[in-house]
């Protein structure tokens, strides 16, 4: 697994913003846009491409385009959703699979309740999508999920992660060099309850304000 924390003074700037507990859920949002648009440039350095032709008022030349078949985006529900929008602005010819996860709060355990994803993946380029990397159980379960279906070429864009959750993945992935995680920021622990601190508190509630589903 290989692992990229961006490091911008912008993403520094933007993240700070968003640990504040006085940032209300309308800020909240645009900032995760705003940020998900900075890491996708990283996250989409390996994105396939293959070599057309474009004919300028001038001359023809070669160019670049997303090679078939095209990548697939994976929000993993809630709080990925509020990271969509500004992945498909970069990507726009992906194509978008929904995992529903939610971590039980006792356990710690993910629980998949939803799931809209072709049940094959042979070959194809995933980006899965999840602000908060914690104990990683829940990212460690799509990226089986995906990889099991056939998928090559995982790459994680998330906000934030915690060390411990990083090293579950490395754990479970192993020196695989297709998966790789992008990161804006590595926090410094987990606390007794599984939340990220510093942090930023439940991300899926900060987004969209419904506690306790
Ligand atoms: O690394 P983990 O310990 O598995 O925790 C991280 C998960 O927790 C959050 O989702 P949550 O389960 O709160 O669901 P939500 O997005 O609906 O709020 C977050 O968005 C991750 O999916
Ligand atoms: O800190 C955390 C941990 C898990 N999920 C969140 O939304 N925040
Ligand atoms: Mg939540």
């Amino acid at each position: 697994m290989h692992l990229h924390v961006a490091d911008h003074p912008l993403i520094r700037h933007k993240v700070t913003v968003l640990r504040d507990k006085k940032t209300p859920s309308p800020t909240f949002r645009l900032l995760v846009d705003e940020l998900v648009t900075l890491l996708a440039y990283e996250a989409t350095r390996d994105v396939r491409v293959v070599e057309c032709e474009v004919e300028t008022p001038l001359t023809t030349t070669t160019g670049t385009k997303i090679a078939d078949p095209a990548p697939i985006i994976v929000p993993i529900l809630r709080a990925g959703l509020g990271m969509l929008d500004g992945m498909t602005r970069l990507l726009p010819s992906a194509e978008v699979g929904f995992l529903g996860l939610k971590r039980d709060e006792e356990t710690l355990e993910a629980i998949t309740y939803a799931n809209r994803l072709p049940e094959d993946l042979t070959g194809r380029q995933v980006f899965l999508i999840d602000p908060m990397l914690a104990t990683g159980g829940s990212l460690v379960m799509a990226i089986e999920y995906v990889l099991e279906r056939g998928a090559t070429d995982v790459t994680c864009v998330c906000l934030l992660a915690a060390p411990e959750g990083i090293a579950h993945v490395q754990e479970k992935v192993g020196d695989r060099a297709d998966v790789s995680v992008v990161v804006a920021q590595v926090d410094e622990k987990l606390n007794e309850v599984g939340y990220i601190v510093p942090g930023l508190g439940d991300a899926g509630d900060r987004l969209y304000g419904i506690v306790d589903l």
